[in-house]
């Protein structure tokens, strides 16, 4: 039977914490249930359906190579070009028996022109650096290129503003995952449908990921907005964003094999008189969710501007909707 006792008035500033690692926290069953860190379930990955030329952008990082190995197990033509925030790097990464040559900053516009010139149906996704959302989706619009931008972080108002401006096509989303995306269109659905409902509850949130996260979570940002139409109050400041693996492995209860790739996500609500409570969490070890999401996402980009649809911007709920996702 469910407690209905009280919440302590004062409510740790980590549940994390408060719980610790060895009362069975949601974190270990990810040792099961995911895949190793960077390497994908590609081997049952159903086909996509249709092919196309798709340009991975940022293979020289984590998500890039994911989504590129997860577009070639797909059957779609990875174009063999990539980019860097570097100058002569003189690199080329193997992507199954594909040799993608990493091209720098001042390279980028020509060598991006002549692909579209030979690919003119390419579609581009972006996982590359917050500094570089804005510069990256400018060059994308500015030659016309249908990109999904996976990468956080940025100025996202631009980046819409962008888009709107050269009437190009984009899908843009800072999460990727099916099931993660759900949680957020049931948040968005709620928020829609009873905008208040939790007025004057206190909202607490933690995120923890591999150190190499520059910026603050942009999922986590898209749920916050969502329990701030609910009323909830938060305080951005406030946010508890985790990025010491110490701490991930010992308070977070990380699995040690995906420190160096992960997101958990905990949010905790509190009545005004703390007497209600409510908690959320979501927990992914490793990317392969992303990376399959992503060419989803990349598919969906390329039936839309195939078939001319007048709407131009799209996000990851526009594909679970369609039914378009893995
Ligand atoms: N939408 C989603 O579901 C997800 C989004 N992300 C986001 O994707 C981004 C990348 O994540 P990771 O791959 O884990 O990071 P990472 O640090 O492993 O890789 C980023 C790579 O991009 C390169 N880069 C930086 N600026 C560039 C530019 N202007 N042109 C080309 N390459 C450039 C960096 O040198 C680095 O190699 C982050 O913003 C992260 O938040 C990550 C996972 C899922
Ligand atoms: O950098 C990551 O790893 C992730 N970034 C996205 C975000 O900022 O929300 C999605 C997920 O949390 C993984």
């Amino acid at each position: 039977m469910l407690s209905l006792r009280a919440p302590p008035r004062t409510f740790s500033p980590s549940p994390w914490r408060r719980r610790g690692r060895l009362d069975g926290f949601a974190a270990p069953r990810c040792v099961s249930a995911a895949p190793p860190a960077t390497t994908l379930e590609t081997a049952t990955a159903r086909p996509a359906g249709v092919s196309f030329p798709i340009l991975v952008n940022g293979c020289t990082g984590k998500m890039g190579v994911s989504v590129a190995e997860a577009a070639t197990s797909r059957g779609l033509h990875l174009v063999p070009v990539s980019f860097s925030s570097r100058e002569n790097l003189d690199k080329t990464i193997q992507i199954g028996d594909v040799d993608v040559e990493i091209y720098g900053p001042s390279a980028r516009e020509d060598v991006l022109s002549s692909v579209i010139d030979e690919f003119p149906d390419v579609v581009v996704v972006d996982y590359t650096a917050p500094n570089s959302v804005n510069s990256n989706a400018e060059l994308y619009c500015k030659l016309g290129v249908p990109f999904v931008m996976g990468t956080t972080g940025g100025d996202q108002q631009l980046l819409y503003k962008s888009v709107q401006d050269s009437n190009n096509y984009a899908l843009i989303s800072p999460q990727m995952g099916k099931q993660v995306v759900a949680f957020l269109a049931a948040m968005e659905t709620i928020a829609e449908q009873f905008p208040g409902a939790f007025s004057g509850y206190r909202l607490e949130v933690l995120e923890s990921h591999q150190a190499g996260k520059l910026d603050t979570s942009g999922t986590a940002k898209a749920v916050i907005a969502c329990f701030e139409k609910l009323g909830a109050v938060f305080d951005m400041d406030r946010m508890v964003k985790i990025r010491d693996p110490e701490q991930q492995l010992y308070m977070v209860g990380v699995p040690e094999e995906h420190i160096e790739g992960h997101a958990f996500h905990l949010y905790h609500l509190t009545s005004p008189d703390d007497s209600v409570s409510f908690e959320f969490q979501h927990n992914v070890c490793g990317r392969s969710i992303y990376a399959e999401g992503s060419v989803d996402a990349a598919v969906f980009l390329y039936k839309k501007v195939q078939s001319m649809d007048p709407k131009r911007i799209y996000d990851m709920i526009d594909v679970l909707q369609e039914g378009d996702m893995w």
